[in-house]
Order: structure tokens, then sequence, then C-alpha cells
């Protein structure tokens, strides 16, 4: 096992999710919440929005750090959920989540994750993305407000949480779980290696 442990991790982020997804990788890591920009412009592809994203999280990260941070990759992320080429963030009500919901019920969904690595050493930067698509079953008038106001899928794209009670309301996904969940990890671990950082 060649775990170079002379580097770590800066997640630019505030996700629970990913702070928790990257505890498991057993790498040393810190957390830096970013407070960058989130607005894009309404013709952007799913694809360059969550990349510019992920990468304007990791830059803020990036500058703000004094004196740099040479030991360190700064990893930024962005999660966005899009039915039929249109665009699904964070639900700013339970009004709202469950119009979303309504939207996405009985339909199959993409979920696009853009990752950011850039090396405190070098400002050396690496960006990509992951897309899967998720099959969420019919649901009742019943079902939908009840999942709205378990309040579950409010600081969540596309308003479920697929690792929570969210679950119940998916049927099928076709590529990484971890990339629904806000952090693609075997892409992270293959960004990773470009910059000498062994997860394994
Ligand atoms: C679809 C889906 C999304 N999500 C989450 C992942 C992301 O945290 C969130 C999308 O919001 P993001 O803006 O990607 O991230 P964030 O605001 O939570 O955190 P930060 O910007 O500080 O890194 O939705 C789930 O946890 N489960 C799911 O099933």
């Amino acid at each position: 096992m060649e775990n170079n442990q002379s580097r770590q991790i800066i997640l630019a982020s505030s996700s629970p999710r990913r702070r928790e997804l990257i505890a498991g990788l057993h790498i040393p890591f810190e957390i830096i919440p970013s407070h960058a920009d989130e607005t894009t412009p309404e013709d952007w592809a799913p694809e360059r929005i969550v990349t510019e994203l992920a990468h304007r999280k990791a830059v803020a990260v990036y500058q703000s750090l004094t004196p740099a941070r040479t030991d360190s990759i700064i990893v930024g992320s962005d999660t966005i959920v899009v039915l039929n080429g249109r665009v699904l963030g964070k639900p700013s009500s339970k009004e709202e989540a469950a119009s979303m919901l309504r939207a996405l019920q009985g339909q199959s969904h993409q979920v696009f994750t853009g990752v950011s690595c850039i090396d405190g050493a070098t400002g050396d930067t690496l960006t990509d993305y992951r897309v899967t698509k998720v099959m969420m079953r019919a649901l009742s008038k019943v079902e939908i407000a009840a999942y709205a106001e378990s309040g579950e899928g409010l600081d969540k794209a596309g308003a479920y949480a697929i690792q929570g009670l969210g679950a119940t309301l998916v049927t099928e996904i076709q590529g990484c779980y971890f990339n629904v969940v806000g952090l693609p990890l075997s892409l992270l671990s293959e960004m990773l290696k470009k910059f000498d950082m062994y997860v394994l």
C-alpha cells in the first residue's frame, strides 16, 4: 500500500456528506468551507456548471490560504440534478421541494457532480465530472407531501437524499452512487493519483 501521508486534502466544502465520504478514504484531511459565488448563466450545459462551480469553490479556498499550503491538495465539488435538460439545485422551501419531487417522480434524471483539485504547491489544477442516471418511482401525492415535509431533501440538489429515506424513492441507478451523494470517490482517487497522492 503506497499511502502518501506527506500530503493532505483540504476539502473546500460545508457539506456533511462530502466530509463523511472523504473521511472513508483514511487520508489526512481538513475542512475549509468555500464561499464562492454559485450563480451561472442560464444557458450553460450541466457539465459546464458543475465543473465551473467545483473549480470556483476550490480556487476561493486556495486563494484564501496565507501562507500557501504547499502540503495540500484543495478539493472543490458541486452537484446538480438535471431533468430533461432542466437544472434542479437545492430547493429553498418545502413547497419547492414538493414541486421538484412532482417533476422527478416516475422519470429518469441525471445527477452531475464536478470535482476540482488544486495543488497547493504549484497551483496546478485538474477538473472533471461524472454523470449518474437515476430512476425515481412514481409517487403518490401523500408520499410527495410526506417526504417534502420530512425536510431531508431541503439541502440536497433535486430535493432528495439517496443515502437516506430518499433511497425508498429510487428504483435504479446507472453509474457511480457516490456521485449522487456529492463526491465521486473513484474519480477523486484517480485525480489525486495525478498529484502523486495515493489512496491505495
Ligand atoms: C441528489 C443528491 C444530492 N445530495 C447533495 C450533495 C450536495 O451536498 C448537495 C448539492 O449541493 P452543492 O451545492 O453541490 O453542495 P453543498 O452546498 O451541499 O456544499 P458545498 O458547496 O459547501 O460543497 O446535494 C445528496 O446528499 N444526496 C442526493 O441524493
